[in-house]
């Protein structure tokens, strides 16, 4: 029981430092953005609906169990099903990270994107922590039909985009979330900074051997 007690509020802490750090960059705003990690039991902790991940209270944060139940905190994000279904999908996943980062949000609105990957490789470091980023149709926020959506996209991908909103990336750890989630942003604002020139992404064989060792 103590081991899961201070894991539980290790985790907590984390998820607060983890929101913290990542609205002080300004890479999401006002109350848009949440977060959610397991714990070793199946349980989930998410961060709250209308909550600020500059601001989050660790003892408020909402836990589901890992059926689903939400059993304890405050009312939890309405995009709790969609972080349900990256875990479902992406069965090694220990958090998963949505945000509404500037970047990686004006690409969702572009036209004439891949649907199935919607950034190209520019660099090692985006292969090795996102790789692919398929594009799930626009929906409303809290819809459960974006649910379904996102199921059929994270099948094969632990990162996806959502269309007319931001990214949602999964990792084994929140670490791992986080850093992907960063990189992704990243390689948004390069793709958008390089746009009308003439680009050298990374070849099919520099991707895949990447891909294969990481
Ligand atoms: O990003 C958001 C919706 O997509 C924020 O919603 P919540 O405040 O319910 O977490
Ligand atoms: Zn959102």
């Amino acid at each position: 029981m103590t081991a899961i007690l201070s894991e539980e509020t290790k985790l907590r802490d984390e998820i607060a430092a983890v929101g913290k750090s990542l609205f002080d960059r300004a890479l999401t705003f006002g109350s848009t953005g949440n977060i959610s990690a397991r714990l070793s039991n199946g349980d989930l902790l998410m961060t709250p609906t209308n909550a600020s991940l500059g601001n989050l209270d660790p003892a408020r944060l909402s836990r589901f169990t890992a059926e689903g139940v939400h059993v304890d905190g405050d009312k939890p994000t309405k995009e709790a099903f969609l972080h349900q279904c990256m875990y479902c999908q992406q069965k090694l996943s220990g958090a998963v990270v949505h945000l509404h980062s500037t970047y990686a949000v004006a690409v969702s609105i572009l036209e004439d994107v891949d649907p199935d990957d919607v950034l190209p490789p520019l660099t090692a470091y985006y292969v090795m922590r996102v790789g692919s980023l398929p594009l799930v149709p626009y929906y409303p926020p809290g819809d459960t039909a974006l649910a379904n959506a996102v199921a059929e996209k994270a099948k094969n991908s632990h990162a996806v985009l959502l269309a007319n909103h931001g990214p949602v990336v999964a990792g084994k750890t929140l670490r791992d979330a986080q850093y992907a989630t960063e990189e992704l942003e990243e390689t948004a604002k390069l793709h958008l900074l390089l746009e009308g020139r003439r680009t050298r992404p990374l070849t099919p064989q520099q991707r895949n051997a990447l891909l294969k060792t990481f």
